[in-house]
């Protein structure tokens, strides 16, 4: 079976409040960041499947021969993302030859692009093609890598199985899809969230399918038309972490003393309502310096929480005092243990006093750069237009 090439691309993540507290029913809210995870798949016709993944310095080549043992009788409509199917993934595992326990960051991202794959084609002859994955975002630091990663494999495998079509025509720089198919995309990219993570709340895959900020509560998506522009500063402590075993060991923590966790997570969900509400005021009165006094006393209660959960780090304590000096007040966004945080910047601060804190956040060893947020969810990209730096990471392969 012969496939179309196309190039997607989707963008990461900055989770405002509610990070952890979303894998147990509370509400997150969540922000596209302007870093993407760009895909190019091109058919071949040398009878293998590529993967390309440059970020993790992955490439891997298999025969279709070799692969197409791996599909299991199936119910169930093709393209209908069903619940985890557990017997591929112990075929996969097996096939890679990592039977027990936790995968590194390769055979994470190979598992996930292979149960997708095999999933969607299963029914059918399986397609000669090569993927390759470039993406601006840090990988495994808390800016939704994982998520950008599979809703690029869901949107470009789906389109290459016919299950949804591609919708760039001739004269688009880029292209998105129907409501019905972003749906979709949304609950293939949530099955490589289940490789990666485990246990995800979907809040991540459906930032990077939707974008702009959007409200996320027990697997309900809410986009926040009405939110006003907001600086932030991101700082990446460089510090590795994983997300899915930060999950495992904040659900040990509320097993082990389910009294006291409960009500942290609570008062999570308290802040990230409040939080809504003081954005959605400020589209619909002045901006008053008391809006963001409440943003950042918000922020720093709910840092107080992440440590409580366990989910903190000497680094990420750095980088709150470091900002804190200058008056700036810090998060950490995503799993924590490491990885990301984010930083309020009010309107009026000066750029130099930016540039201030941004160098003492470099002198710590840490990467930092202010962002804009609110970016497009899952896009399809013409080959004409696209950035040229991605464009030439790609064709390398
Ligand atoms: N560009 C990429 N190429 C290949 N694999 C990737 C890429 N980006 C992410 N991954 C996969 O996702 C894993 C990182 O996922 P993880 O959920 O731990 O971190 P994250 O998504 O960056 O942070 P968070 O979940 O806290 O937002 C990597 O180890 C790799 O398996
Ligand atoms: C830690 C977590 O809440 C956010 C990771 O970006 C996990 C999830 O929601 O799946
Ligand atoms: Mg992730």
């Amino acid at each position: 079976m012969e496939v179309k090439d196309c190039l997607v691309s989707a963008p990461g993540k900055a989770i405002l409040h509610g990070e952890h507290a979303v894998v147990h029913g509370k509400v997150a809210l969540a922000v596209s960041l302007n870093l993407r995870t760009y895909l190019r798949l091109k058919a071949t016709s040398d009878n293998k499947v590529c993967i390309n993944l440059p970020n993790i310095e992955t490439f891997v080549s298999w025969d279709l021969t070799k692969l197409k043992h791996l599909a299991h009788d199936f119910c169930g409509k093709r393209e209908e993302a069903q619940p985890m199917d557990a017997e591929l993934v112990r075929r996969l595992r097996e096939f890679m030859g990592v039977t027990n326990g936790n995968l590194d960051s390769c055979n994470t991202a190979t598992l996930a692009f292979l149960y997708i794959y095999i999933s969607l084609f299963k029914s059918r002859e399986l397609p000669s093609l090569t993927v390759s994955v470039w993406s601006e975002l840090p990988t495994g630091a808390g800016l939704g890598s994982s998520a950008a990663y599979s809703v690029c494999l869901a949107a470009a495998l789906l389109c290459a199985s016919g299950s949804i079509s591609t919708p760039l025509k001739e004269f688009d720089h880029t292209a998105r899809w129907c409501q019905e198919d972003l749906e979709l995309i949304n609950s293939w990219a949530f099955q490589g969230e289940m490789i990666i993570h485990g246990n995800p709340s979907g809040v991540d895959n459906a930032v990077g399918t939707w974008g702009g900020m959007l409200r996320f509560f027990a697997g309900k998506i809410i986009p926040l038309s009405r939110v006003p522009l907001l600086r932030i500063l991101l700082t990446n402590t460089k510090i590795p972490r994983s997300t899915k075993v930060l999950v495992a060991g904040v659900k040990d923590k509320i097993n082990k003393f389910p009294s006291i966790l409960t009500p942290v997570l609570d008062s999570v969900d308290a802040i990230s309502c409040m939080c809504e509400k003081v954005l959605s005021q400020m589209t619909s009165e002045p901006i008053t310096g008391e809006h963001y006094n409440i943003l950042e006393e918000l922020i720093d209660i709910n840092q107080h929480h992440l440590n409580v959960m366990g989910v903190g780090h000497p680094a990420l304590d750095t980088l709150c005092r470091v900002t804190l000096a200058k008056g700036l007040h810090s998060k950490l966004t995503g799993a924590g243990g490491g990885g990301c945080g984010i930083s309020l910047l009010r309107p009026e601060m000066d750029s130099s006093v930016v540039q201030n804190v941004i160098q003492d956040l470099r002198d710590c060893g840490f990467d930092c750069w202010e962002t804009s947020i609110g970016g497009p969810g899952v896009q399809q990209h013409s080959l004409f237009f696209v950035k040229v730096e991605v464009l030439e990471v790609l064709n390398r392969y």
